[in-house]
């Protein structure tokens, strides 16, 4: 078996309200690399940990973890809708294996998935049907969230158990680094969002339209230094690029959330997707980062970064 990883931010700005052109045609570059990079790697299975944004997980029942052995597009911010090609038999199998390490991971046999997945499956392979998927859940945005730590363990017992199927797996983490785009918080939450959060799973096409150009007033506002949003914070993402790079996940297991919120922001806990993805690696052995690219892109609302590692023996 071999696996590779690529991690990337998201987000569903990218397309509704872009950079200049020069940094467009600078991240068009990086992702394009990355995009090589997977072809070359040719996986013949993809384990992407994602999070949502309260459109397949509601407060109805939010886990912290969910393996989905199917799994169907909701089509927010114009994406594709439909079902994911899901190896259902190796997501069961990973989440029997997952629960014997001790990780209580949520199962779904009907996840509905949102841009958090669907970005980076679209964007690294055309579709959401090219490629058998494993589509690993991350709550990260619902409080209250567990440490950060337990999606370590959640990406090192996904990644443990792929050492044994002797396919080619390429782990992806989708999400981060430090940003604070206007996600509802149920703790301050009017009745009617917190309805929204808990039961509203099938907006109707006007109500995610008015939502999703919310979001792109919001973008508007904060590219141009307005709305009181949480700037970004290239320090602090420098610094987790730099950890998760060098295999140093003590420098990141220890740190409380309110780490995160203070230095990211409330949505910089979707590098937990990240810190999974690279514990998949892990666990078969040292890795070397093959590409890293960052850039802070206010108009997208995100600490914007896209990295690839090996094995240091594939590499
Ligand atoms: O509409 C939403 O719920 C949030 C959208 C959103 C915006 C910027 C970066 C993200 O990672 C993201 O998810
Ligand atoms: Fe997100």
């Amino acid at each position: 078996m071999s696996v590779a990883l690529c991690t990337t931010s998201h987000s569903p700005l990218i397309g509704l309200h872009d950079p200049p052109d020069d940094v467009k045609a600078e991240v068009d570059r990086a992702l394009t690399e990355a995009r090589g990079f997977v072809e070359d790697f040719a996986p013949d299975l993809v384990v992407i940990f994602a999070p949502d944004h309260y459109n397949g997980f509601l407060y109805e029942v939010m886990p912290s973890f969910c393996i989905g052995a199917a799994a169907t597009s909701v089509g927010d911010y114009g994406l594709p809708t439909g079902d994911l090609s899901v190896d259902a038999e190796t997501a069961r199998l990973l989440a029997k294996r997952v629960l014997d390490s001790g990780v209580d991971v949520a199962v779904s046999e009907a996840m509905r998935v949102d841009h958090g997945f669907v970005q980076p499956l679209s964007f690294l392979f055309g579709s959401l049907t090219s490629v058998p998927v494993v589509p690993v859940f991350v709550n990260c945005v619902a409080e209250p969230l567990g440490p950060a730590v337990r999606s370590r363990l959640l990406g090192s017992a996904i990644g443990t158990a792929l050492r044994d199927l002797g396919r080619r797996v390429l782990v992806v983490g989708s999400g981060g680094l430090s940003h604070d785009p206007p996600v509802p918080r149920l703790a301050e939450a009017p009745p009617e969002v917190a309805e929204r959060l808990t039961h509203g799973r099938s907006p109707t096409p006007e109500q995610r339209r008015v939502r999703e150009s919310r979001t792109v007033a919001a973008a508007g506002e904060f590219a141009r230094g307005a709305g009181g949003f949480r700037p970004l914070n290239p320090a602090w993402d420098a610094e987790v690029l730099a950890a998760l790079a060098a295999g140093d996940f003590a420098a990141i297991d220890g740190r409380p959330n309110a780490w995160f919120t203070e230095q990211g922001g409330h949505s910089a806990h979707e590098v937990r997707t990240w810190i999974a993805a690279y514990a998949a690696l892990a666990a078969s052995g040292p890795y070397t980062v093959r590409s890293s690219y960052y850039r802070a892109i206010p108009e997208w609302f995100a600490g914007f970064a896209t990295t690839t590692a090996l094995p240091v023996e594939a590499a």
